[in-house]
C-alpha cells in the first residue's frame, strides 16, 4: 500500500464510514458503522472471508484497526500484525518482547491508535511506541511507567487527540496509583501527566485521610485508567474513566476518595481536569467506573441536549449532563442488574447511600451483588443514532463473599487487601442465565429487549450498523452472532476457533462492506470459566488461540 492515507485530526472527529479509525470507531464511543449494506434482511448470507492465525494465546481483546486497505491488529504479548484488509495478506509483524521476570494480572491488549502516518501502541511493560504504518518499523518509543519500580503495566489502547497520544497503565490490584499520560505525536515527548489521584493540597485532596494511620493511603491508591477516553471534538473535552480504590477496602483509606470509580472531564491540552461524576464514594468492590461513558444526545423537555451516557460495573447505568466547559452534572441512574449495595440515589447529586452490610472491610466480611466483575466489566457498549438505543453487553445473578485484610505492599505483588484465593465467586444456581444483552432506549431510559445466555458470561463488545445488525461475540460456545438492533431476533451466528472478547468492526473496500473480529479467549473471562466449571460443572475451558476472522456478504 504506497498510498496510505494520513489518518488527520479532521478525520479522526468525522471518521468516514470505510474506514475504523480507532477501538470504539468513533471519538464518541458509539461502536457503531454507518455502513448498511449489511441489513438485517440479507445478514444470513454473511460468510467467512479470509482469516489468519495471530500466533498467541491469552485473552485478545483488540479490534481490527482500519485505515483504506490497511487493518492493524494487536495481540497479547505485546505484538501488532498488520494486514491487507480485504486480501488477509501479512504485510509486517511486529514484536517486543516482554522483560526477563515480567508479570501481569491482565496479559492483553486493547488496541493500536493511528495518526498521520504511525500506529501507537502500548505495550504490557510500560512503553508506549510508534511504528510506520506502512513497514511497522520503530520510529520512537517512550516510558509511561516503571513496570519493576511501579508494577505498572498497560493493556489500553491509546487514544489520538490533535497532537498528543493519551495512555494509562493498568495495576489497581497492585497499589499503582493511577495516571494518564500525554506524548507528543512526532517526538514521543511526554506533553502532561495527570494523576486520577490528587496529591495533598490539590483539589480533592481533602476526600482522602490527611492524617493518622492512613495519611499515605493516597500514594498507592489506585485509580488506574486502564480503559480508553472518550472524546467531545466540538467543546475540546476528554472523558476518562477512573478504575478502583487501592487496596479494594475503603476502611483503609476513610473519605470519598476522589477521582476514584469516577469519570473525568479533561484539558487534553494540558491534562487540567474540567469537571467530574463520581460514581460511587470509597470503593470498596473493584467495582471501579473506568469505562469512559458514550457521548450521545438525549431528550429532557422534548429538547435534545448533550449528554453522557453508561452502564457502569456498580450495577447502575448513568445518564449525565456533559456542559461545555467540561461540567458534568448528574441527571439519573437506573439499575439494570440485581445489586444489593445501594439503598438509595441522591437525585441532585447522584451520590449513593450504601447498606454497609454489603461493604467489605478489613476484617469484615460481606457478600454484594454484582461481584467485583460488575454489571459489565470493560467490554464495550454500543449506541445506535438510528434506533436511539444503548446496548450493553452484561451479566447478572453474580455476588462475591470477600473478607478484606491488610496486605503489605511489595512491588509486581497483588495488594489488593483480600487473598487472590478468596475471591469467592456465588453464581445463582436457580438463576435461568448469567450473560447477555440489554437495549436501552436512551431518551426513553426503558430497557427496550434483552438476550439471555443460559450457560455463558458475556465478556464480548457489542458493534451496531446502520443495517440495524447487532454483532456480538462473549460467549463461551466461541460463536460470533448478529442480532436485529431493533428487537434483538438473532439473524446469524458462526463458530469461531477460540471464545471472542474482541470489539467488532466494520469496513467498506471496493464496494464491500466487510465485518472483522478476533477470536482468542482468555483473561478474566477464562478465570471465570473455570470457576463456573468449579461451581456448575461447566466446560472447563473453552480453546484458546487467537485468529483474526473478516466476514463479508457472499457475491
Ligand atoms: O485495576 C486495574 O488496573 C485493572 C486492570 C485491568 C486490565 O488492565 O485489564 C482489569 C481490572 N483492573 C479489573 O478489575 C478487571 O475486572 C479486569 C478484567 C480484565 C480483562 O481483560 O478481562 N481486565 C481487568
Ligand atoms: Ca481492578
Amino acid at each position: 500500500a504506497g498510498d496510505y492515507k494520513p489518518v488527520t485530526a479532521q478525520r479522526l472527529a468525522n471518521p468516514e464510514p470505510e474506514n475504523w479509525l480507532m477501538t470504539k470507531g468513533n471519538y464518541q464511543g458509539w461502536s457503531y458503522s454507518a455502513l448498511d449494506q449489511i441489513t438485517t434482511a440479507n445478514v444470513k448470507k454473511l460468510k467467512p472471508v479470509w482469516s489468519a492465525a495471530t500466533g498467541m494465546t491469552s485473552g485478545h481483546e483488540a479490534p481490527a484497526i482500519v485505515n483504506g486497505d490497511m487493518m492493524f491488529v494487536s495481540t497479547p504479548r505485546n505484538q501488532v500484525l498488520a494486514f491487507n484488509a480485504k486480501t488477509g495478506r501479512l504485510l509486517w509483524r511486529y514484536k517486543r518482547e516482554l522483560p526477563e521476570g515480567f508479570g501481569a494480572l491482565h496479559v492483553t491488549n486493547r488496541g493500536v491508535a493511528l495518526a498521520g502516518d504511525k500506529v501507537y501502541v502500548a505495550s504490557l511493560d510500560c512503553m508506549i511506541t510508534a511504528l510506520d504504518a506502512k513497514t511497522g518499523a520503530k520510529v520512537w518509543e517512550s516510558e509511561v511507567c516503571d513496570w519493576q519500580k511501579d508494577s505498572a503495566y498497560i493493556t489500553s489502547a491509546p487514544l489520538v487527540v490533535k497532537n498528543v497520544v493519551i495512555v494509562g497503565p493498568s495495576g489497581g490490584e497492585f497499589g499503582v496509583r493511577g495516571f494518564l499520560k500525554a506524548f507528543d505525536l512526532e517526538t514521543g515527548k511526554e506533553v502532561w501527566t495527570r494523576y486520577a489521584v490528587p496529591a495533598p493540597g490539590e483539589p480533592g485532596s481533602e476526600t482522602w485521610p490527611q492524617e493518622g494511620r492512613w495519611k499515605d493511603a493516597w500514594k498507592n491508591g489506585g485509580g488506574t485508567m486502564w480503559m480508553p477516553g472518550n472524546y467531545d471534538a466540538k467543546n475540546d473535552v476528554l472523558y476518562w474513566g477512573v478504575g478502583n480504590g487501592a487496596p479494594w477496602l475503603g476502611d483503609q483509606r476513610p473519605g470519598d476518595n476522589l477521582y476514584l470509580a469516577s469519570v473525568l472531564a479533561l484539558n487534553p491540552d494540558t491534562g487540567e481536569i474540567k469537571g467530574h461524576h463520581q460514581y460511587h464514594w470509597n470503593d470498596s468492590w473493584d467495582w471501579a467506573g473506568m469505562n469512559a461513558p458514550t457521548l450521545v444526545e438525549f431528550e429532557r423537555n422534548g429538547k435534545k441536549v448533550p449528554g453522557l451516557i453508561s452502564a457502569q460495573r456498580n450495577g447502575y447505568i448513568y445518564w449525565l449532563d456533559r456542559k461545555p466547559d467540561g461540567k458534568i452534572d448528574f441527571n439519573k441512574a437506573l439499575r439494570y442488574v440485581k445489586q444489593n449495595v445501594f439503598t438509595s440515589i441522591d437525585p441532585k447529586t447522584g451520590r449513593p447511600t450504601y447498606d454497609e452490610a454489603g461493604k467489605p472491610g478489613t476484617g469484615k466480611t460481606a457478600t454484594y451483588c454484582p461481584s467485583l466483575w460488575g454489571g459489565k466489566d470493560w467490554p464495550f457498549e454500543a449506541y445506535s443514532p438510528k434506533t436511539g438505543m444503548l446496548y450493553i453487553p452484561f451479566n447478572d445473578n453474580h455476588c462475591m463473599t470477600l473478607t478484606g485484610k491488610i496486605q503489605e505492599r511489595i512491588p509486581g505483588q497483588w495488594s489488593a487487601g483480600v487473598e487472590i484465593t478468596e475471591l469467592n465467586l456465588k453464581v445463582d444456581k436457580n438463576a435461568p442465565f448469567v450473560g447477555g444483552i440489554q437495549a436501552w432506549s436512551v431518551d426513553g431510559a426503558k430497557e427496550n429487549w434483552r438476550e439471555t445466555y443460559a450457560a455463558s458470561w458475556n465478556f464480548g463488545s457489542v458493534m451496531v450498523t446502520a443495517g440495524n445488525v447487532l454483532f456480538a461475540g462473549g460467549t463461551n460456545d466461541r460463536m460470533f452472532r448478529a442480532y436485529d438492533a431493533r428487537n434483538g431476533k438473532l439473524l446469524w451466528e458462526f463458530p469461531t476457533p477460540s471464545g471472542i472478547i474482541s470489539p467488532p468492526s466494520s469496513y467498506f473496500i471496493d464496494g464491500k462492506q466487510y465485518v472483522a473480529v478476533v477470536s482468542g479467549w482468555g483473561v478474566d473471562a477464562a478465570w471465570i470459566q473455570g470457576k463456573m466449571h468449579d461451581s456448575h460443572g461447566w466446560e472447563k475451558q473453552v480453546p484458546e488461540g487467537g485468529s483474526v476472522w473478516v466476514f463479508a456478504l457472499e457475491d
